[in-house]
């Protein structure tokens, strides 16, 4: 069964021509799904509506294979869908602890809370050992881990990241890839939108390529990775043969 599945979704701005005109993606459990496309195809969009930011005009969204369609924000949190925003998010002048702290305002018991948080130290090794620093003192890469961290609080069936790695060298880059897969491994599905196309997809399980504002093509990463009309038309070309 699908964590999170839109279905022949409609959706745009304002009175604005639709962005989104019958997409339809699904996110099964235990994986990570990457949409990769031209920019302005519709890609952060996608995890718009996903989360509730953006009601869609027509078409379906189920959690767990329950109908959400028109939920806002708060309530698809609720139901299991957390939403990474692009750029970054953490609040520079209070504690890492404080910013994972943030993602667990909805749960009332300390129990849990307490739970959670030795959770998320776990799987990120940087939020635990950065916890009492100011997270504005962090690296680009790292906070991205601290954004996370909080989005993980809540449990989530599954979780939305937009461009994570914006703005980061490649090392920083590899590291946070590393750290989606171990979220994923750790038991949260993953919607993935990506800029970085090649790099995404050889992270990913299922790669998505929008373009019109639906999904154009889908299968296994791997696949399309290894197509070279696609490599040309969106990865950049191929990649280069090694030298010898
Ligand atoms: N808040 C908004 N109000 C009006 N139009 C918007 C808004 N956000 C996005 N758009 C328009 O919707 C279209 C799709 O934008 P979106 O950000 O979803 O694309 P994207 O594939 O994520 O692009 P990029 O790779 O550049 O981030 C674009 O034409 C954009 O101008």
């Amino acid at each position: 069964m699908s964590e999170i599945e839109l279905v022949d979704v409609q959706a745009g701005y304002g009175r604005a021509a639709p962005v989104l005109r019958g997409l339809s993606v699904a996110v099964p459990a235990g994986t990570i799904v990457c949409l990769v496309g031209p920019n302005g195809a519709g890609k952060s969009t996608v995890l718009k509506v996903a989360s509730g930011l953006l009601a869609p005009r027509s078409g379906a969204i189920r959690v767990g294979g329950v109908d959400v369609t028109g939920q806002g924000p708060q309530r698809m949190l609720a139901s299991g869908v957390a939403h990474v925003l692009q750029g970054h998010s953490v609040f520079a002048e209070m504690t890492v602890a404080e910013n994972v702290l943030l993602g667990a305002y909805t749960i009332k018991d300390k129990a849990r809370v307490a739970r959670r948080c030795d959770f998320v130290r776990d799987l990120f090794p940087v939020v635990a050992q950065r916890w009492t620093t100011l997270a504005g003192l962090l690296s680009g890469g790292q906070q991205k881990q601290v954004e996370f961290a909080r989005s993980l609080m809540v449990d989530p069936k599954v979780v939305l990241l937009d461009e994570p790695s914006m703005g980061l060298d490649p090392k920083a880059t590899s590291t946070v890839f590393e750290q989606v897969v171990r979220m994923r491994d750790a038991g949260t599905a993953v919607l993935l939108v990506e800029q970085n196309a090649r790099r995404a997809l050889e992270t990913a399980d299922i790669g998505c390529v929008l373009d019109l504002g639906r999904v154009h093509i889908s299968g296994p990463a791997a696949e399309l990775l290894a197509d070279p009309a696609l490599a040309d038309l969106y990865l950049g070309g191929r990649p280069a043969e090694p030298l010898h």
